[in-house]
């Protein structure tokens, strides 16, 4: 099912577009047995691992939508890329710069190892959970609620709805989180936590719990494929400076381990969750305007069957294929 009107400028229509990419999401899904579920969340394990969907969207609501697009899921380490959007807005840029590195660490996303073994005086870059809880440490409010709040606005502003926040997902995690509250105690240690480090644990564990749609993910990446506005009414809802280092980051580190070969073989800024989304973005072009969605398109995909690296193993080749296909990425 195609929503809005695909503005779609040369040989192909619409009808054409949908089943391209059907095809391509019935062909991946195959790919999904080749993955597994994330179980260090118990919740998480109750995924059905064949699930794989897809929402494009583009300006003027120019969309495709493929697979199981209805199937709600937890934001996960995607919601690494709000905290800090918001972090920048609320502390300003320098000041989480200051106290948060753009390094990939070409480690996992929950690696502790690396925070002794590099000479560290800051975390390696926000999108790795201790860069993560760092951010998410700096966030104004002392209570979750407070700190999360302009997170929820944020994405209620863009996907207009307020989204919940799975409590399953998230009592399952904080029950289990003794990996994550080894990072905090560490952070706490040694001086980078700017809130108690409770505070800091339940706030990120619920802004991970935070439940989405592809749809979601895919409008949220149009915001960012235009620098922050909103591409349809020109309303500014990221800073632009804000925006742009979130997309060179999600380059650089949004699929953990697995960055560079996304950087390589895909070409687009793109953050992947454990619960299996992925949002990505293809930026306006000006070269090749034969393809679809040239004016840019925010991207979400679903798929928890994942790659060894935390990374959805059928939504990675959905989407090498569908930007060689499109030619969307950005180098
Ligand atoms: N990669 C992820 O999505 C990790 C998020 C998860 N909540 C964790 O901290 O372990």
């Amino acid at each position: 099912m195609v929503q809005g009107t695909v503005n779609w400028n040369t040989q192909v229509d619409r009808e054409w577009l949908q089943e391209y990419v059907d095809d391509w999401v019935a062909f991946y899904r195959k790919v999904t047995v080749e993955g597994n579920v994330a179980s260090y969340i118990p919740e998480l394990a109750k995924a059905d691992p064949n699930h794989l969907g897809i929402s494009i969207l583009g300006k003027n609501g120019t969309a495709v939508r493929s697979g199981d697009v209805d199937q709600a899921f937890t934001i996960q380490s995607i919601s690494k890329v709000l905290s800090f959007i918001i972090a920048c807005v609320e502390k300003g840029v320098g000041y989480v710069l200051d106290r948060v590195d753009v390094e990939p660490t070409g480690e996992a996303f929950n690696s502790i190892m690396h925070l002794e073994m590099k000479s560290l005086n800051k975390p390696f870059n926000p999108f790795v959970n201790a860069g993560a809880l760092t951010v998410t440490s700096m966030l104004n409010g002392n209570t979750p609620e407070e700190k999360l709040a302009p997170i929820l606005e944020l994405l209620e502003k863009i996907i207009g709805y307020r989204p919940v926040i799975n409590e399953q997902v998230f009592r399952s995690e904080f029950e289990t989180s003794a990996r994550n509250r080894a990072i905090g105690y560490y952070l706490l240690e040694t001086g980078f936590l700017e809130s108690d480090l409770e505070l800091t644990l339940d706030t990120y564990f619920r802004q991970c719990s935070i439940e989405i749609t592809v749809d979601d993910l895919a409008k949220i990446g149009l915001i960012l494929a235009n620098d922050g506005e909103d591409p349809n009414n020109e309303e500014e809802i990221i800073p632009r400076q804000v925006a742009r280092i979130t997309k060179a980051l999600m380059l650089t580190c949004g699929m953990y381990d697995a960055s560079g070969k996304f950087a390589t073989y895909v070409g687009i800024p793109a953050k992947s969750g454990v619960s299996g989304g992925i949002l990505a973005l293809a930026p306006p072009r000006v070269r090749n305007t034969q393809f679809p969605f040239i004016e840019g398109c925010g991207i979400g995909v679903f798929g928890p069957a994942l790659e060894e690296r935390g990374n959805s193993i059928a939504g990675i080749k959905l989407l090498k294929h569908i930007a060689s296909q499109w030619d969307l990425s950005i180098f």
